[in-house]
């Protein structure tokens, strides 16, 4: 190991690590996963949520404007928790195996997709020891990511794992071969999922205008592969087309709970909208997209903080 690395190891945690209180890590436990792996995610807290299942447990977990806005624009990161909810946030992090954005948010953000709480490896914790995996959806091999993004300087700083990247089956040759070098030297690697079959687009029959744009994947089938490479729990944090995809009624089963930071502004119109699309009932009439059960509202700074269950 290099002399830079090992000093890491013992080191005071860096300047902008950040604190979440134990006492304010409470109201979160019954949301959270078991920790099933105990080198990964420490944990003091007695778990109420079931233990191992065949798919990972899936939290998904967001900031929000009043207006149901994610950011002002596509393209752009717009920051909307403040510095109690970020901080949750990170806590969050570090209780789950991994954590997934889709590629726009890859693109926008450019973000590091690590935990930066104090304790945790790399802020003062030990190797990588509460450190989740980034996941990148990117059907088409779209993001252009080389060793200068962030992702992959908080990997090569030791303070965050590299990526695994998730293309639809048959486009894994649209990563170049230098990107899959990088990713390969990083310890990241690329996972290829079948795409959805179009005959679960939409119980409808109605064509998906989502599905259009992108090789949509079956969310069954990349939970069954990352359960496979051993990821028992998953953070997903956005952005807007994962999340309402995720929610859409053929989907919206597989998340078991949800953690949103709701922050007190209106982002305003051309923002990009948390809005899923809406079920239907017997009759064919529109009804609520996903209702939330046993919920808890808790305030955190200016912020509110919503945790829920998807009502089936
Ligand atoms: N406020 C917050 O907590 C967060 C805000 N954001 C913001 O959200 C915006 C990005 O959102 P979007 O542009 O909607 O991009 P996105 O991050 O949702 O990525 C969209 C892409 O993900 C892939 N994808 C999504 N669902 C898929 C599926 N089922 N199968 C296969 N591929 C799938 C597709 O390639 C699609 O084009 C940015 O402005 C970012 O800053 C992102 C994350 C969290
Ligand atoms: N919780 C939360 N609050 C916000 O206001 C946000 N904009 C986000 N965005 C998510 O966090 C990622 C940035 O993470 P790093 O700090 O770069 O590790 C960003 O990509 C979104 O997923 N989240």
């Amino acid at each position: 190991m290099a002399a830079s690395e090992s000093r890491r190891d013992t080191a005071q945690p860096p300047k902008e690590s950040l604190q979440f209180p134990v006492l304010s890590r409470v109201f979160l436990q019954p949301y959270l996963p078991v920790s099933l792996k105990s080198s990964s995610s420490p944990s003091a807290y007695p778990q109420t949520t079931p233990a191992k299942t065949s798919l990972p447990h899936v939290t998904l977990t967001y900031a929000t404007s009043l207006d149901s806005s994610l950011s002002l624009a596509p393209g752009t990161q717009t920051h909307l928790s403040g510095p109690q909810s970020k901080a949750m946030t990170h806590y969050l992090r570090s209780r789950h195996d991994a954590i997934l954005v889709g590629v726009g948010t890859a693109l926008a953000d450019d973000p590091g997709l690590n935990c930066r709480i104090t304790g945790v490896g790399g802020y003062g914790g030990k190797e990588l020891i509460g450190q989740p995996r980034p996941i990148v959806l990117d059907p088409s091999a779209r993001w252009k990511f080389n060793a200068e993004s962030r992702v992959f300087r908080t990997a090569r700083e030791n303070r965050g794992k590299a990526p695994w990247i998730v293309v639809a089956q048959g486009n894994e040759e649209k990563m170049s071969l230098e990107q899959r070098k990088v990713l390969g030297s990083y310890g990241g690697k690329l996972l290829s999922i079948p795409q959805r079959k179009p005959e679960m687009e939409d119980p409808t029959g109605e064509a998906s205008t989502e599905a259009e744009t992108y090789a949509a994947l079956d969310w069954q089938s990349l939970l069954d592969t990352l359960a496979q490479q051993d990821v028992y729990s998953l953070m997903v944090e956005g952005g807007g087309t994962v999340i309402n995809d995720l929610l859409h009624p053929r989907n919206a089963q597989l998340v078991n709970s949800v953690i949103i930071t709701i922050a007190p502004t209106y982002l305003g119109q051309g923002g990009v909208v948390v809005s899923p699309e809406r079920k239907l009932d017997s009759q064919g009439k529109p009804t609520n997209a996903v209702r939330f059960k046993e919920v808890k509202w808790q305030p955190l700074g200016a912020d509110v903080i919503m945790c829920g269950r998807v009502e089936v």
